[in-house]
């Protein structure tokens, strides 16, 4: 058997056979006799005939005997013809043509009809077919046939009807004529040649005789052989009987010959379904692949935008955070520190001050109710900011300044005496005098002060202060008290 494939060599060879039997019908007596008794028969039915010596499993000669299917075809002749054939033994098919064509041969029992050899031939009717097959290195692509060829260099065997084929049909194929089917695939076979084409049955038989293992069919080589019986132009007598003989031939005959012959063994092919298994199993993984790298790509990108989104949210927290803790240290509307802060920062670290002098003044606004009335509350609330902006441009850097509630201030005047502390009094009234106030308001503020005692807490001192502010508003305001 050939091949593993749908289109098999099997399936060609099975065509065959039914061919063979297609041309088969009913035998009539005729003998053939080789060579060596050819000299008891009569002279008219002994037939000079002359075969290609190197073509199993078509024909050969072998130890000067003609043997192959042709053989077999002329004993069936002998048998049902009565023809006699004698085998005229020549070494090449080329000699076997050149004594045709000179009349030392009258027939040649298996060849196909081509324009060239019809001037010097007649031909009988096909009773044989045969697939030519192109062969190459095992490591070659299979080729769909000649137009694949292309760039390769193609064995022919010199004189076969595919020389004339390929000359007239596919001319710009570099053909490389041998001497015989057997030395064109040792030239394949050896890398001279990259394609042998020839009939598939004797193709077969050359590989499996000569261990050429490193070939392979590589695929379908032209229009198969249609064989027939040749026989020179003069002897058209001898066509007719041939013809009558080739059509007793039977079903059972051609099937013998068949089975004799044919001895058609699997030629290793490249199993392609395990590579097509392999190439799937692979696209499979490539595509997986492809899948985990674009989900982890998105799965990434996703992550990297979750991460920025806390980022700014983070940002955001610290923000309100910082927010928060500047909102609980300050007042909102005048930016100063407020009460807490003040309460946290001073009177909770009176221990801070006990190694210096410290002061404290207490600020409040005079007769703020009446710009309030007059100019109404957010004309007042500009009024206390420009009030805290006064405040804390006349203290210095150290000081600290806060909003204890409603139009009223504390300054904490560190290293400060208490002469120190009235003198920044007087001065933050004088800046209060100079400064431009919304709707040119006039903004005066009474001053109480006290500078902190030596074994005194800061709340008594705190007290002390607030007392001297209320002395302030009394002495009719726009002043500053001492206590
Ligand atoms: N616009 C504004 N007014 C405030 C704010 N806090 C307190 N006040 C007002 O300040 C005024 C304080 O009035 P009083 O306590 O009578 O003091 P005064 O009018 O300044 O009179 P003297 O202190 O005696 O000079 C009140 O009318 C409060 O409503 C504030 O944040 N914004």
């Amino acid at each position: 058997m050939f091949n593993r494939k749908g289109l098999t060599l099997l399936g060609t060879l099975q065509i065959f056979v039914l061919i063979c039997i297609a041309y088969g019908l009913a035998p009539t007596a005729f003998a053939y006799a080789q060579a060596a008794n050819s000299a008891n028969l009569k002279e008219d039915h002994v037939v000079r005939y002359c075969v290609d010596p190197d073509w199993l499993p078509y024909e050969a000669i072998i130890d000067g005997r003609h043997t192959g299917i042709s053989s077999d075809y002329l004993s069936l002749l002998t048998k049902y013809t009565g023809l006699s054939f004698v085998l005229v033994p020549t070494s090449s098919w080329r000699q076997t043509l050149a004594l045709l064509q000179q009349g030392e041969c009258e027939l040649t029992p298996m060849l196909n009809q081509t324009p060239k050899r019809d001037r010097y031939l007649l031909f009988s009717d096909v009773f044989f077919k045969s697939p030519n097959v192109l062969v190459s290195l095992k490591t070659e692509p299979f080729l769909q046939g000649f137009e694949h060829i292309g760039q390769r260099s193609l064995a022919i065997p010199r004189d076969y009807r595919l020389v004339e084929y390929i000359q007239q049909y596919y001319p710009g194929i570099d053909t490389v004529l041998t001497q015989s089917e057997r030395e064109g695939l040792q030239k394949v076979a050896k890398g001279e040649v990259d394609v042998f084409v020839g009939s598939m049955f004797s193709v077969n038989a050359y590989i499996q005789q000569q261990g050429l293992t490193s070939l392979k069919i590589a695929g379908w080589g032209g229009p198969e052989d249609e064989l027939r019986i040749g026989v020179i132009d003069s002897k058209q007598a001898l066509l007719t009987q041939i013809n009558a003989g080739l059509a007793q031939i039977t079903h059972a005959d051609h099937i013998a010959i068949y089975k004799k012959w044919h001895n058609i063994t699997v030629i290793e092919d490249i199993d392609y379904s395990v590579i097509y298994q392999v190439l799937a199993a692979l696209g499979g993984f490539i595509l997986f692949l492809l899948y985990r790298t674009v989900s982890m790509a998105k799965y990434n990108h996703h992550l990297s935008a979750k991460n920025k989104q806390m980022q700014k949210l983070q940002h955001e927290l610290e923000q309100k955070n910082s927010d928060l803790d500047f909102f609980a240290q300050h007042d909102p509307l005048t930016k100063l520190y407020n009460r807490h802060y003040f309460n946290q920062t001073f009177l909770n670290d009176e221990r801070s001050y006990r190694n210096d002098c410290v002061s404290l003044i207490i600020i409040d606004i005079d007769y703020f109710k009446a710009i309030n009335d007059m100019y109404g509350h957010a004309i007042g609330d500009k009024v206390l900011v420009q009030v805290a902006q006064v405040l804390q441009a006349s203290v210095r850097d150290g000081d600290v300044v806060a909003r204890w509630g409603g139009e009223e201030f504390v300054i904490v005047c560190k290293h400060l005496d208490l002469q120190g502390a009235a003198d920044l009094s007087q001065r933050i009234a004088k800046d209060l005098t100079q400064f431009s106030f919304q709707n040119n308001i006039k903004v005066t503020c009474s001053f109480g002060v006290a500078e902190l005692g030596e074994s005194e807490t800061i709340q008594t001192c705190f007290e002390r202060a607030d007392s001297a502010l209320f002395k302030a508003k009394q002495s009719g305001r726009n002043t500053y008290c001492c206590a």
